[in-house]
């Protein structure tokens, strides 16, 4: 059923891919798109309220490998445990009548067929968009063919020339949930599915059937260096890589001249398009989500964010000055209840909680202020290192007081102390940490050092 490579497609303008569909992928042979994890420094919680928030990228990726299938949709997920094939057929029932008119799709290739300009257009702020303007191709990867699973792209490595931005206006995500969508689409859930898998499975398919719909079969497999549910964003880097992934096969965006085995990054406006699907599966996983997550596993960096604003990028990359350690408790939590928590708690004790949302913003604007001052050599590495320690603080207490903390990690705080660190943000004496480290695995732990304001989401083309 594989109709035509991605690679040396001559994105957008050429919508020769369009033209295969329906009955086909675009992506001939093996398709494997990465996306980081992200951090939020400052604002958790309160960005669902529409507060500025400070959050970056972490360089732990989730790993998509895909290939177009003729006749079924299988999902390989081995970090919730899932490994299930769905003949197409099957799908095609299932969402039969529910997509139609769902989300412009459809309206879209055509635009872009005929190269018109008014499918919907992308609209997140200028200054969310990282310049790619310099990006170059990558050294040639010999080796990642036929189903087995390329090594993951070198970070180090830069990306080639993103795709063409003259293209057409690209197909948007509805801004909301189709009604009855997902309810639908709980059919196709496999018997026995724990609740994590099932979260997975109705995202994946929330976007299948409005991208794909059911025009083509598709084989997944996706596994992240992230834990899961541990505030490092899995959530949304399996969005993105879903997201990513379906609109690379669905031919709904298309790389540059990005060689067979080498690493792509997108182009701004695709990455806006990939951003808003991967938006609309965290809606199904996280019911009312601020956006922030996908934003940071799309784009990378390190930047600050608010709903209304999107994100802005922070100046002259400050985080750089520090090293992080991630700390997983290994105690299960689920953003979405948590999420919950902080609304009943908010509508119960508006006058209590309303204060407490907007001194969070004041604590995130502290923290770019600060880095602004550090950037323009009004405030020492050090001075800087004591105020975030302070923000961290009085952050940390506000978590506590919205209900969202927990006491394994009241005892991390306290370790952290022991060792002269605060919760979340280190030095980089690299001893102190790694005794901070071997105590974290004493409590029971897992702890990781991360690379933190990473690249976003990128795809290489097997050959
Ligand atoms: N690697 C993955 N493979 C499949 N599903 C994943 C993966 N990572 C995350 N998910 C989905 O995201 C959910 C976790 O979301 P959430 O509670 O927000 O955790 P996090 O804080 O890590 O984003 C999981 O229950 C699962 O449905
Ligand atoms: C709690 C929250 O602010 C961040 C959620 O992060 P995570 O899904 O726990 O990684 C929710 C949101 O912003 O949607």
């Amino acid at each position: 059923m594989n109709k035509r490579p991605l690679n040396g497609a001559d994105a957008g303008a050429d919508a020769a891919a369009l033209r295969s569909a329906p009955g086909s992928s675009a992506v001939s042979g093996s398709l494997t798109v990465s996306a980081p994890g992200k951090v939020i420094l400052f604002g958790e919680h309160a960005v669902v309220y529409g507060k500025r928030a400070v959050a970056a990228s972490v360089g732990l990726r989730t790993t998509a490998v895909s290939r177009a299938d003729a006749s079924a949709v299988r999902l390989v997920l081995p970090d919730v445990c899932l490994d299930h094939s769905w003949p197409l057929e099957r799908i095609r029932e299932c969402i039969a009548g529910l997509v139609q008119g769902a989300s412009g799709v459809e309206a879209a290739a055509a635009a872009a067929v005929s190269g018109a300009t008014n499918a919907p257009t992308a609209s997140a702020p200028e200054s969310s968009r990282p310049d790619q303007a310099a990006a170059k191709p990558t050294k040639k990867r010999r080796g990642a063919s036929g189903t087995t699973v390329p090594r993951r792209s070198s970070r180090a490595s830069k990306p080639t020339t993103p795709g063409v931005d003259s293209a057409p206006a690209l197909p948007h995500a509805p801004a909301s949930l189709p009604a009855g969508l997902v309810d639908q689409l709980s059919s196709l859930l496999p018997d026995g599915c724990s609740g994590p898998a099932k979260q997975s499975v109705l995202a994946f398919f929330t976007l299948y059937a409005l991208i794909c719909r059911g025009r083509f079969g598709i084989e997944v497999q996706m596994e992240s260096k992230l834990p899961v549910g541990a505030g490092l964003g899995s959530s949304a880097s399996f969005s993105v890589c879903a997201s990513a992934t379906l609109l690379l096969h669905s031919g709904l965006v298309q790389l540059g001249d990005a060689g067979a085995g080498q690493t792509a990054s997108f182009s701004n406006s695709q990455l806006e398009v990939i951003n808003a699907w991967a938006f609309l599966s965290e809606k199904v996983i996280h019911g009312n989500p601020s956006g922030i997550d996908n934003s940071l596993c799309t784009y990378g960096g390190a930047r600050s964010y608010t709903k209304t604003d999107g994100m802005r990028e922070l100046k002259g990359q400050a985080f750089k000055a520090f090293d992080f350690v991630l700390t997983d408790t290994n105690v299960a939590k689920n953003t979405k209840a948590e999420v919950e928590k902080v609304r009943v708690r908010r509508e119960a004790h508006p006058h209590i909680m309303d204060p407490l949302l907007n001194a969070v913003q004041a604590i995130a604007d502290g923290c770019i202020a600060g880095c602004e001052k550090h950037v323009n050599g009004k405030l020492s590495h050090a001075e800087l290192q004591t105020q975030m320690g302070i923000l961290i603080d009085m952050n940390h207490a506000i978590l506590e007081a919205f209900g969202v903390s927990h006491p394994m990690l009241e005892k991390i705080r306290e370790l952290s102390a022991k060792h002269g660190f605060k919760s979340k943000l280190t030095d980089s004496d690299g001893s102190r940490t790694a005794a901070f480290q071997a105590s974290l695995a004493a409590a029971g732990c897992r702890s990781f050092r991360a690379q933190v304001g990473c690249a976003g989401v990128d795809a290489i083309i097997g050959e």
